[in-house]
């Protein structure tokens, strides 16, 4: 059982000026290949996709994000909590509010590639296998340039990104 610290953490929409803030959190982990490396710019360009958890001293302690990829399917992604506030039910909250936005733009199914198994599986989310789109979804996924969904679609040129991570999905509705 984690302690819930609800209200003295809050989530919010993520704003330009926490850039800063989100990327020094996920550093950490992107040098233990825990997530993915991404540039200042692609940060800027998804920060409409980003949820932030601060402390009632307004220090950011978590983040994640909500990508879309199709009509009814999306990525939660970039799920980080700092360290300090690990087991609090920080993430878990940020994961409940990506749901929400993920239902009020209409999807109905959402996929993450992770580490943690057992924290996904809390919030709802199964091990699945690698299709999950059929054929004629996989065609024109596959002319995005998100290495995010190149991971989902696991092609080759990402496969050193996703060793050792479990594919996940949550049936949302
Ligand atoms: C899709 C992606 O972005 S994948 C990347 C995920 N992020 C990372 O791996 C970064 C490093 N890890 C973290 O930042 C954090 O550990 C997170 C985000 C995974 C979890 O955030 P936390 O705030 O610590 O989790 P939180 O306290 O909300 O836990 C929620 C529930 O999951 C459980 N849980 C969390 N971590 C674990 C774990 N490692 N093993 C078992 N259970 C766990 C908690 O006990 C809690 O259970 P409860 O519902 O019975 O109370």
């Amino acid at each position: 059982m984690t302690t819930d610290i609800r209200p003295a953490v809050t989530v919010r929409r993520a704003r330009t000026s926490d850039v800063p803030a989100i990327q020094a959190l996920v550093e950490p982990l992107v040098q233990r290949r825990i997530l993915l490396g991404k540039d200042a710019v692609v940060f800027y360009e998804a920060v409409q996709e980003f949820r932030v958890a601060e402390d009632a001293d307004g220090r950011l302690v978590g983040c994640g994000a909500l990508h879309v990829f199709w009509e009814d399917l999306g990525e939660v992604r970039t799920l980080a909590v700092h360290d300090d506030f690990r087991g609090r039910g920080v993430g878990r909250i940020l994961v409940d509010r990506l749901e929400q936005d993920a239902l009020e733009l209409g999807l109905s199914r959402l996929f993450c590639l992770t580490f943690e198994v057992p924290f996904f599986e809390r919030q709802g989310y199964t091990a699945s296998p690698l299709s999950l789109v059929d054929p004629e979804v996989y065609a024109e996924l596959v002319r995005s340039p998100d290495e995010g969904v190149a991971e989902f679609l696991d092609l080759a040129r990402v496969k050193p990104n996703t060793l050792g991570n479990t594919r996940m999905l949550k049936h949302l509705r």
